[in-house]
């Protein structure tokens, strides 16, 4: 299942909007005349004299507990060598987006242009006023190891180079469960180390910290096996000299139980690894590229334990199931450094979980009906929300244990509950459609090809089985856009309605039309007429089963644009008016608009049929609705037709779904604000959570509201969803980037699959 990362899309996704993956942006309001007084002068004076009498004060009143440095002098990039500071910067800025999305934790990149270890070591000591730890990346063995030494030495805050320990906590924990799983002992098994720098070297310690024996090691560097009688090794790589008699990797490899790969790509034959011993256990971790690919290796021994560091694999070993969380268990004790006692906690803590049962979020992210502790799975995934949970309060303990931390933790319940809510800002939902979709893509037509940001969706859902696209157009307009955007569609069909090939099928598409609307003033020849236009063609091809689902391009209007579908694939038996949802991806998780798009003012009557469908299209996404029917008013306290017109839908709906969490009518603020409800509406439904789903009383309030959202708060929406008709049709808005495309298309993809099940 490996994706297709084509250089052009890596370089547009950096390139796109605001260049880069960062940015900052302010935690305090400062809207005010007054909030700039408290932000800056005068107010910034007392945070400023309070942490000049006591320094702790700073962990107070500044963002330096929360902060860390990822520095880098650019020596070691990956795998891709000495590459420079300036070039190091994408991978640091990388590795700040992963510690701020799983852990929660602001960073700073900053990349150092030198290769001097005094000059490295001076700068990064007198930055340590501003952050709460430092991450060093991608630095060079031997320098490296002097770096770190120095910097622990000097520094009060906690110092990790993380090629070195990050790797060496995540490879131990993999190593133990792979070595459980071919059940053999770490004490006697023998290991090929390929790589003596930085990671490696941190590597096989970290493996005899956890039993390993030195003897049974061998480790290269670039210029061979490292053995007793070379006068070139230094204090760091002698230990790891072998006196066995060995010269190349293949009398190295011969018999090995365990490979350990941390050097460059493509340096292992399939041989090497047909050579070692039965259940031989594989970790080529080279970036990006591994030393043998993830497909040679298996192809070469079926019963290998295999792992790589990339995420398109199975068992991805790679420090990123480390450094967020030991960063942030160190943080929040405020650990004065990060300690053996505190990687080897990390180590157990990540074996142990892999064996705990997976969440059904990450099967679904990963589309594995049950990934379970094993040969493909001897690691938690990255997108495991309980990897926080689970390894920071482990590293966080080890640190108080070991007795480096200035601010132990009491309260560990408290604890776990304050980092659940910090990774609750990160929202599933698009991860659970998307995984749900690939689970068994279906055919999508779309009925705007002619333009690129659609076809480099149907590119996208294609290259990662989401849907089969088919595309419509003009084939002369369609195939000059994806050759000058070295776009590969492969065997896409793409179909002109107008051209004389497609002369049969448009002609009978038009005696089905004529069919279905002959008693509406429709004469045949207007009927085939419509089914060269192809919004009209494409719902043809969903009515008639040639396609799954349609995602049409937008004519005029929205009403213009469903009415094709409408009169061609018309309504679910018992709905009489369709209606629109958008869902809103809000930091509190997601929240579904409705009606955003059909009924300008419905009745009551027409408020119910709107919340029944948008109920039952909230379940369709493993969520619960919580619904309330917004207004200006609170359970009857001010008069006026929308007010009442509410109130009525609501005494409605409760009467006939006494389960549905459904209240109203209500205030938006108040919908969300379940303290305030508490106090005032403590009878209310929603008392408890506050609510997910929101009705409008008419198109206009509605509207607004989910523009407002997106443009002005600039969060991400998907819709409009088309709620109450037979088949999947979705039409996109003006302006719909790539990536809402492709959500709505595993949208859906999501919706055939459940009317196919119906
Ligand atoms: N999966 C993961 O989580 C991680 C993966 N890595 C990967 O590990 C690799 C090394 O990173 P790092 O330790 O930071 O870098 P270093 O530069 O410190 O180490 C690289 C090592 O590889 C050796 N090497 C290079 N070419 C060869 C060769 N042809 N044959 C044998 N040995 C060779 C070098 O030998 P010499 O000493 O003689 O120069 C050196 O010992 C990178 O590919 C990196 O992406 C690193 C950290 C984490
Ligand atoms: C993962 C990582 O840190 C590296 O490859 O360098
Ligand atoms: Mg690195």
């Amino acid at each position: 299942m490996q994706q297709t990362i084509r250089r052009e899309d890596a370089l547009e996704y950096h390139a796109k909007g605001r260049p880069g993956k960062i940015e900052v942006i302010p935690s305090k309001e400062y809207s005010t005349q007054r909030d700039l007084s408290l932000a800056y002068s005068p107010g910034v004076a007392e945070p400023c004299l309070a942490i000049a009498a006591d320094p702790d004060d700073a962990f107070k009143y500044t963002a330096k507990g929360n902060l860390v440095a990822v520095i880098s002098n650019g020596t070691a990039v990956l795998g891709l060598g000495d590459i420079g500071a300036l070039a190091s910067k994408p991978v640091m800025e990388g590795k700040g987006l992963l510690f701020k999305i799983y852990a929660d934790i602001d960073v700073f990149d900053i990349e150092l242009n030198t290769t001097n270890i005094d000059e490295f070591v001076r700068t990064v000591k007198i930055l340590e006023p501003t952050f709460g730890g430092v991450n060093l990346e991608d630095i060079k063995a031997p320098e490296c190891f002097e770096i770190e030494q120095k910097l622990k030495q000097e520094l009060t805050i906690p110092v990790m180079h993380d090629d070195q320990h990050g790797t060496a906590i995540v490879s131990g924990a993999a190593l133990l469960n792979a070595l459980e799983l071919v059940r053999k002992r770490i004490e006697t098994v023998q290991f090929v180390i390929l790589g003596a720098g930085a990671a490696a070297i941190s590597c096989a310690n970290q493996y005899v910290a956890l039993g390993a024996r030195r003897e049974n090691m061998v480790m290269f560097d670039i210029h061979g096996p490292l053995r007793t009688d070379r006068t070139d090794l230094n204090d760091i790589t002698r230990p790891f000299a072998t006196s066995r008699n060995i010269e190349s990797m293949a009398d190295a490899f011969a018999g090995a139980d365990v490979f350990v790969g941390l050097s460059k790509g493509n340096l292992v034959s399939p041989d090497l690894i047909r050579s070692m011993a039965k259940d031989a256990i594989v970790f080529a971790m080279a970036n990006p590229v591994p030393e043998i690919t993830y497909q040679e290796a298996i192809e070469a021994r079926p019963d290998l334990i295999m792992a790589t560091g990339r995420s398109d694999y199975p068992n991805q070993v790679n420090n990123v199931l480390g450094f967020p969380y030991i960063f942030r268990g160190a943080l929040d004790v405020r650990a004065t450094e990060i300690n053996e006692a505190m990687k080897l906690a990390a180590t157990y803590a990540l074996a142990e979980l892999a064996k705990r049962t997976v969440p059904d979020l990450v099967n679904l992210a990963y589309n594995e009906p049950n990934m379970i502790f094993g040969r493909d799975y001897i690691l938690p995934k990255p997108v495991d929300p309980r990897l926080l949970t689970t390894v920071a309060p482990a590293v966080a303990k080890a640190a108080m244990d070991s007795g480096v931390a200035r601010q132990p933790i009491q309260d560990w319940d408290a604890y776990e509950q304050q980092l659940a809510r910090r990774i609750g800002q990160e929202n599933p939902i698009s991860r659970v459609i998307l995984a749900k979709a690939k689970a068994n893509p279906k055919r999508v037509v779309f009925a705007d090809a002619e333009n690129l940001k659609v076809l480099k969706a149907a590119q996208q859902v294609r290259d990662e089985g989401i849907a089969h696209p088919i595309l419509l157009g003009e084939v002369d307009k369609i195939q000059p856009l994806i050759r000058a955007n070295n776009l590969d569609l492969g065997a896409v069909p793409i179909i002109d309605p107008r051209s004389a090939e497609q002369e049969a099928l448009v002609d009978r598409f038009g005696e089905l039309y004529f069919e279905k609307r002959k008693r509406k003033g429709v004469n045949p020849t207007e009927a085939r007429k419509l089914m060269m236009i192809r919004n009209y063609f494409g719902a043809m091809m969903v009515e008639t089963g040639e396609a799954d689902a349609l995602i049409s391009g937008l004519t005029r209007t929205y009403p213009d644009a469903i009415r094709p579908a409408l009169q061609i694939i018309g309504k679910e038996p018992g709905v009489r008016k369709v209606a629109g949802m958008y869902i809103l991806l809000t930091k509190y998780g997601p929240l579904f608009f409705s009606d955003t798009t059909v009924n300008v003012n419905p009745s009551a009557a027409e408020i119910v049929e709107i919340t029944e469908l948008t109920a039952q299209a909230v379940e369709r996404f493993n969520i619960k609705p919580r619904i309330a029917l917004v207004t200006y008013s609170n359970f009857g306290s001010a008069k006026g037709e929308d007010a009442e017109k509410m109130h009525e839908a609501v005494e409605r709906l409760q009467q006939k779904y006494p389960d549905l969490t459904v209240d109203g009518e209500i205030q938006a603020h108040l919908a969300f604000n379940t303290e305030l409800l508490r106090h005032n509406h403590p009878f209310s439904k929603l008392v408890e959570e506050g609510a997910n789903t929101l009705i409008f009383p008419n198109l206009s309030a509605a509207n607004i509201a989910y523009n407002l959202m997106r443009e002005a708060a600039g969060l991400d929406a998907i819709g409009p969803i088309l709620l109450g008709i037979r088949k999947p049709v979705y039409v996109l808005q003006m302006g719909s980037s790539e990536r809402e495309i492709v959500n709505m298309v595993a949208i859906a993809v999501v919706e055939a699959q459940g009317k196919e099940n119906r």
